[in-house]
């Protein structure tokens, strides 16, 4: 399991038994729209350190926007899989196209 998988694995297991002092907890307890906020706001801080700060900080917000994206999947019923499943159709579709092509190119 990579660390992505382990920490959708543990925002899940936080849904399902909250914990006291749990961030995740907090963040399904205030529900969607939170969860929302917090996404639109780690998203600009994103931003923000791609535009003028370093690429460490810049990895820092993009941890900050991973987690608050699992916990926004994770509250909506999305799974990894899912994401993973419909990027790997994009991905064969643009074999597809590519194979498509071929025998116009031949011609
Ligand atoms: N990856 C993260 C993670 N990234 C960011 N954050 C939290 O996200 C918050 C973002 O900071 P902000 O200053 O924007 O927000 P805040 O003022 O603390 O909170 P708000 O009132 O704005 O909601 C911080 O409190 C961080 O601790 C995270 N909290 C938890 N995790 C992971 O989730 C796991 C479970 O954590 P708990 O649910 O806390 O047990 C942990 O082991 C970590 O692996």
């Amino acid at each position: 399991m990579n660390e992505f998988e382990a920490l959708y694995e543990t925002i899940l297991d936080r849904k399902k038994n909250p914990e006291e002092g749990s961030y995740t907890a907090y963040l399904f307890d205030k529900g969607l729209e939170k969860i929302l906020k917090k996404v639109g706001e780690e998203n600009t801080e994103v931003i923000i350190a791609a535009l003028s700060q370093t690429n460490t900080d810049l990895v820092n917000e993009l941890g900050d926007l991973f987690y608050h994206i699992f916990v926004l999947m994770a509250q909506k019923g999305v799974s990894l899989q899912e994401v993973e499943e419909e990027l790997a159709r994009r991905s064969k579709k643009k074999h597809n196209l590519k194979a498509e092509r071929k025998p116009i190119t031949n011609l």
